[in-house]
């Protein structure tokens, strides 16, 4: 089966639909009313406009920055410069998928909230720091390394949240708080295919600092899904193009080009094969080392088909709420801004119902490069018509 190259205008006339799909996975995930498609929203391309840092932080950028070579110099340098930029908090506040479950989860939960002391980690315009300040908190801490925290200041006395939310600036590895424990821990920190820019670890820290025992996060907990997919115009469209460029050969690029994860949206038609999960996190008690996994996964064809590679999407839980919400990137649910993220194979498997492909994926953060994500893939498949054994390495930057 093919399915076209203009996913996101196909997509647009998909059914949206609001219950969670049966998924293997355990905790109940709910995806909230009302919240409409966008498909106005784009992915910002890291900037590089200057970020106000006190001396010492502008300190450490420098360092950084002359230990990176030109072409080094990716979401490392540029990560929080990115975020100082009103439009890519107007696309995360636009994803209603998103910022409404964390307003539900927050304001259907005021017991929770009620006269306690939260921290917002990465509180960018302010936003969760201000439903929980509407739920009642005693006084909210929200830290922020980039310059949009001068908007957020702004913004909370606006609203009239100005006693209730106090806004520090800084990376929150290097900030002291005015209090030794907080109750709660607000958080957006999930990237492309969940653990791109490495926030998870900022999470982690301020949890082992700060959270007091039995504390609570939100949201605590997250699943990462890989499926195979037929998506043979894309991969054509994308790769198979640098074969003829005006009558050159410009192979070398498809070369570099296949290695790099593509974010897009991804036909839920064009699902091949069971979804299986290949990370599971309870943010109550991870680790940094687990954010470095390799799982085994087998996929089982559906239909006869091609697989031109696998998609990955995740699932986030709140799940220590009255009653467990959350929300899923999967490409048969709403959109959200994270997409999918699929990684395409330069062989196409050609594949017969009930065969199945198996191997190990593996994802770490890149060493130079932390904010980027090296992921391995070692592929074994057997059927009819085709053969594969396969180590493929891809990086997602
Ligand atoms: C994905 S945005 C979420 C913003 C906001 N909480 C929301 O939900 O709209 C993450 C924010 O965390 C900030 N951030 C990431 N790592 C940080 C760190 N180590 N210290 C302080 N801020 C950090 C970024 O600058 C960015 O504004």
């Amino acid at each position: 089966m093919e399915t076209s190259s203009k996913r996101s205008v196909e997509c647009e006339g998909e059914a949206a639909s609001n219950k969670r799909p049966a998924l293997a996975n355990d905790h109940a995930i709910i995806v909230p009313d009302g919240a409409d498609r966008d498909e106005s929203v784009h992915h910002v391309p890291l900037g590089n406009d200057e970020v106000e840092t006190t001396g010492e932080l502008n300190q450490t950028a420098k360092q950084k920055e002359e230990d990176v070579s030109a072409e080094d110099r990716t979401s490392k340098d540029y990560y929080f410069d990115s975020y100082a930029h009103h439009a890519i908090h107007e696309e995360m506040l636009k994803d209603d998928v998103r910022t409404k479950t964390y307003q539900m989860a927050i304001m259907d939960n005021k017991h929770l909230f009620q006269d306690k002391i939260i921290l917002d980690v990465g509180c960018g315009t302010g936003i969760l720091s201000m439903f929980a300040a509407q739920a009642g908190a005693k006084h909210v801490y929200a830290v922020d390394c980039s310059s949009i925290i001068d908007q957020a200041r702004k913004i909370v006395e606006r609203n009239g949240f100005a006693d209730k939310i106090t806004l520090i600036k800084g990376k929150v590895e290097e900030i002291d708080l005015p209090v030794d424990h907080v109750d709660i821990i607000v958080s957006e920190w999930m990237g492309y295919m969940l653990l791109y820019e490495s926030m998870l670890d900022t999470v982690i820290y301020a949890r082992d600092r700060w959270l007091i025992p039995n504390g609570i996060i939100f949201p605590d907990k997250a699943v990462l899904f890989m499926a195979g997919v037929e998506d043979g115009s894309v991969k054509r469209e994308r790769f198979d193009y640098w074969h003829d460029v005006y009558g050159f050969d410009m192979t070398p690029i498809k070369e570099i080009a296949i290695t790099e994860p593509v974010v897009d949206v991804i036909d839920p038609k064009a699902i091949v094969t069971n979804a299986v999960p290949i990370l599971r996190l309870d943010i109550l008690t991870c680790k940094k080392e687990d954010l470095e996994f390799t799982a085994k996964f087998r996929l089982q064809a559906h239909r006869d088909d091609y697989i031109h590679g696998f998609v990955t999407y995740f699932e986030c839980a709140f799940s220590q709420i009255h009653k467990p919400i959350g929300f899923t990137t999967a490409p048969f649910a709403r959109y959200t801004h994270w997409k999918q993220t699929i990684l395409y194979l330069e062989d196409t498997i050609t594949v017969c119902a009930g065969e199945s492909c198996e191997g190990e994926i593996s994802c770490q953060p890149n060493r130079r490069n932390p904010r980027d994500l090296d992921i391995g893939l070692n592929l074994r498949f057997k059927g009819r018509y085709s053969n594969c054994d396969k180590s493929i390495k891809f990086r997602l930057r």
